[in-house]
């Protein structure tokens, strides 16, 4: 029962193909493609993968990359399925003030971080951290309820921002410092610590609200970057989207 989990971001497709619909199934191929050139991935990347028995993907890119994306999925006999945000999904509940506006790559990875907190222990609150070209700190407690979270340029962002909005800001990437004392340096600080910053915002929100420690996790292609300037303990996961990705599909597609 092969299962493909497809996450379209806000620059980069990511896929990954697991041998059935389940937490826990084996990763057989993975792949990232920018969007600009998801056109090829039939006749590159996916033409030599073993036909998926099941899809399902979630989609923050809009309706016309959605659409590329089904084509391309043409090359085998499997119906496209997009998580849309609801009101409760996967033992969560959604206190968006419009559960469907929530953007699906936020929701997925809250599935998959509550379900990776249940693995191992007992409920308890819990913030997820998503590093990409957004940020995102969410905020959920010991009952699976989303309670709200944070949306926040991603470090690229902050630093185009700053270039194109100054008159002479242009400089190499520099070195986080706790005291820096060149431009590239107090850029690339900057923007690593109004992540970090915001992220012990909600952190304290969410101990005040539950009167008890949160998990931390954070997941994204650059959270090992942002990892040592936390200023709380953060489990670092890999891909929680592919793993809410599955925690769905179990359900759906009865693997
Ligand atoms: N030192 C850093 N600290 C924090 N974030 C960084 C750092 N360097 C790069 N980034 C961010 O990481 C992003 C790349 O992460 P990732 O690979 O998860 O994103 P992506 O797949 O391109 O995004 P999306 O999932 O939205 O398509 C960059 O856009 C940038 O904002
Ligand atoms: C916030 C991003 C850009 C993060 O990828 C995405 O989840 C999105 O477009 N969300 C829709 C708006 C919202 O979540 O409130
Ligand atoms: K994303």
């Amino acid at each position: 029962m092969t299962f493909l989990a497809i996450d379209v971001g806000n620059t980069r497709l990511k896929w990954a193909l697991y041998d059935a619909p389940r937490p826990g199934a084996a990763l057989m191929a993975h792949g990232a493609e920018f969007l600009d050139h998801i056109d090829r991935l039939a006749e590159g990347s996916w033409a030599p993968l073993i036909h998926p028995e099941h899809m399902l993907g979630c989609v923050v890119a809009g309706d016309a990359v959605k659409r590329r994306v089904q084509e391309q999925m043409e090359l085998w006999d499997v119906a496209p399925s997009w998580v849309v945000s609801s009101a409760q999904e996967a033992g969560l509940t959604n206190g968006y003030d419009h559960p469907s506006r929530l953007g699906s790559d936020r929701w997925v990875a809250m599935i998959g971080a509550r379900h990776h907190v249940l693995a191992r222990g007992p409920a308890r609150p819990l913030i997820v951290v998503m590093v990409g070209t957004a940020v995102t700190v969410e905020c959920i407690d010991a009952e699976g309820r989303f309670m709200g979270g944070l949306i926040l340029p991603g470090h690229g962002i902050m630093l185009r921002a700053l270039e194109t909005g100054t008159a002479g800001l242009h400089v190499p990437t520099g070195e986080v410092r706790l005291f820096p004392t060149n431009t590239s340096d107090a850029l690339t600080s900057g923007g690593t610590y109004a992540i970090a910053g915001a992220v012990e915002r909600m952190y304290q929100h969410l101990l005040q609200h539950c009167g008890q420690e949160p998990a931390c996790i954070m997941t994204g292609g650059a959270g090992w970057k942002m990892a040592p300037s936390m200023t709380r303990p953060f489990e670092l996961v890999d891909n929680l989207i592919f793993d809410g990705l599955l925690e769905i599909a179990a359900r759906r597609f009865g693997g």
